[in-house]
């Protein structure tokens, strides 16, 4: 065997292709044994297609599978059998809990067990990287297999998700902002496909000292529209002007919308919580963890940007531990408590309670 053809797409800009087909709607073959399509974006064609094939596996994370009273056999997933005769509307309703409250019932749901639960587990992780709701529908692939879909191979999905993308800087201009004249914005890149982030450089901070920095998560509701739901947009006001007074400082504006679980889910997650639940229990309902950031992605943009020592405008100490595990020197944690009001005092309450949070 000669090496990989040096045109050909690497697994993680194979994966991208995977993501994009689940997006659309279209099934992916998964280690040549099943077909996996994403609940949320299956047509009823491509369902009435699948169901031709055999029976029907409905792939749930651990976390939505608890909500819906469904037994675990997988540790962090489970494989509900789908009834024959099944329409969309049932699968859907197992995806999405916004009408869990309306409609409790809808067991019986008969877990399966034994069999390779990789390839469920595969299809999961990579529909929650499309940022689609964690709900993969699975049949066994048919002889001849179907042609023009994406193959992907389970352990390699699983490993290729894990790794780190390599982020490439692209294109920095001066931005004059309003809390600092010598402002720059860096745009970073990834090698897989994935979103791409920003850095915005306060001054010219000296690479050989600690910086004032700040990790901001995408937040389309605080920062763009003003939500008072959350803190966000007054977080990223208030460390930009922090700099802007320092005359120095870097602020990682990293596209991880919703605690890396999209806007689109996000709003989900904003229904579930007009309905009673808070932040953490709105993301368990909908099949995800508490937090679905990789922190990781802060930690390489600031050794990209030369900076090894920083001074983190953070109540969150799960930020500090992940830079430090990834080689960064967090030498002060310097809170950041602004925008309190009435809309998020219980969200902050929740983060401090049950994420850890310092209020
Ligand atoms: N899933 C979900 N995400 C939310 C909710 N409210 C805000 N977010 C997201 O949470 C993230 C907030 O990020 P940050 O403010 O950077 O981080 P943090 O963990 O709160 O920590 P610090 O602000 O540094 O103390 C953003 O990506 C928001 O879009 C919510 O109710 N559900
Ligand atoms: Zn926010």
């Amino acid at each position: 065997m000669t090496d990989a053809i040096p045109l050909g797409p690497t697994p993680a800009e194979h994966l991208n292709r995977a993501r994009a087909d689940l997006r659309m709607g279209l099934p992916v073959i998964v280690s040549g044994q099943v077909l996996a399509a994403a609940v949320e974006t299956l047509s009823p064609e491509r369902l009435a297609a699948m169901a031709a094939l055999g029976p029907l596996t409905l792939a749930l994370t651990a976390r939505r599978a608890e909500t819906l009273k469904a037994r675990v056999y997988d540790t962090d997933l489970a494989r509900i059998a789908v009834p024959e005769g099944t329409d969309l509307g049932w699968l859907r309703a197992l995806a999405d809990p916004a009408d869990d409250l309306r409609v409790p019932m809808k067991g019986p749901l008969r877990s399966e067990r034994g069999g390779d639960a990789g390839l469920a587990r595969a299809g999961i992780a990579l529909a929650k990287s499309a940022q689609l709701l964690p709900a993969v529908l699975l049949v066994a692939l048919p002889a001849p297999a179907p042609e023009g879909l994406t193959r992907i191979d389970a352990a390699t999905t699983l490993a290729t998700l894990e790794q780190e993308a390599i982020l490439a800087p692209v294109a920095a201009a001066r931005v004059p902002m309003r809390a600092a004249e010598a402002g720059r914005l860096h745009i970073f890149r990834p090698d897989d496909g994935g979103e791409e982030h920003y850095a915005i450089e306060i001054g010219t901070p000296p690479r050989d000292k600690p910086v004032l920095a700040r990790l901001h998560s995408a937040c389309f509701t605080g920062d763009v529209l003003g939500s008072l739901k959350c803190d966000c947009g007054p977080q990223l006001d208030a460390a930009l002007t922090q700099m802007g007074h320092k005359g120095a400082g870097v602020l990682l504006y990293l596209n991880q919308e919703g605690r890396g679980i999209g806007l689109a889910n996000k709003m989900r997650a904003y229904s579930l919580q007009d309905q009673g639940f808070d932040t953490v229990e709105a993301n368990h309902r909908l099949g995800f963890e508490d937090d679905e950031r990789d922190f990781r992605i802060g930690a390489a943009l600031l050794r990209k940007l030369g900076f090894s020592s920083v001074r983190l405008l953070t109540n969150n100490p799960a930020k500090v531990a992940m830079l430090e595990a990834n080689g960064i020197n967090v030498v002060e944690r310097v809170p950041l408590k602004v925008g309190l009001s009435r809309h998020n005092a219980a969200y902050l309450a929740t983060k401090a309670a049950k994420s850890g949070h310092i209020l």
